[in-house]
């Protein structure tokens, strides 16, 4: 049972259902290779059904914990943070970001986009979804553009998502998880008749770390 009070501080971004956090490597899209802190905040309604992580979905069974405090630990790995979820746009990312940032860190997001855009970032990693597509300050800020392959459908999804970036928007196809056996083929022939894509690989589940 969550007291009313915390609520109101979840509400606020002041206290977020922190999932995990972890020090590890960026294992997709642009920054794959690059050392960085993880924060993962419960919470997600999408409902994708090959997500990989859909311990997150709940907030409730995520503890509330105080910004400031995820912020101090953070700081303490890495100057490179990653927020991931769940959605992290469930939840006002203000306070989350201007303190990371405050402190120096280049704050990064994994989002799909669905809700507004809140906080400040440096990178904005979107994963769209077709169940709940994104807003359109996401669409407007982002960076990387990450569609994942689930089957042949998915390409003609990734050119009408491409069309809704910025034209300095960088574009990549990942294969989901399960069916990679199946896709990658299909993704390496779709990325060299089509070169404006590049491919994103999980390379964290072949290097078998977090
Ligand atoms: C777990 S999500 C959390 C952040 C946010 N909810 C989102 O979907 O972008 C992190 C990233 O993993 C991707 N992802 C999730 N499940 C996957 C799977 N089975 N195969 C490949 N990528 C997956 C998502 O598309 C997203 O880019
Ligand atoms: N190493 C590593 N890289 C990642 N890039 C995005 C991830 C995510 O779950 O958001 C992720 C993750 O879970 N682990
Ligand atoms: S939006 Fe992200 S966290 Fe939510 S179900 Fe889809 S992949 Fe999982
Ligand atoms: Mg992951």
């Amino acid at each position: 049972m969550v007291t009313a009070e915390t609520h109101e501080l979840v509400k606020k971004g002041e206290m977020l259902p922190l999932m995990e956090e972890f020090y590890t490597i960026q294992g997709e899209g642009y920054h794959k290779g690059t050392a960085a802190y993880f924060i993962r905040i419960g919470g997600c309604d999408v409902g994708c059904h090959w997500c990989d992580v859909k311990e997150s979905w709940n907030a409730e069974v995520h503890p509330p914990t105080l910004t400031s405090q995820i912020v101090e630990n953070a700081i303490k790995y890495s100057d490179t943070v990653v927020v991931t979820g769940g959605e992290p746009l469930t939840w006002d990312m203000t306070k989350l970001t201007n303190e990371l940032k405050e402190k120096g860190a280049s704050v990064h997001i994994e989002t799909s986009g669905a809700y507004p855009l809140t906080g400040k970032w440096d990178w904005i990693c979107l994963s769209p979804k077709k169940l709940k597509l994104p807003t359109p300050e996401v669409y407007r800020n982002a960076n990387e553009l990450k569609v994942i392959v689930y089957n042949k459908n998915d390409f003609e999804f990734a050119e009408e998502q491409a069309d809704k970036v910025p034209d300095d928007c960088i574009l990549y196809l990942q294969p989901e998880w399960s069916k990679r056996d199946k896709m990658i083929p299909q993704i390496v022939d779709y990325v060299m008749q089509n070169p404006k894509w590049k491919v994103s690989l999980q390379t964290h589940k072949y290097l078998n770390i977090p």
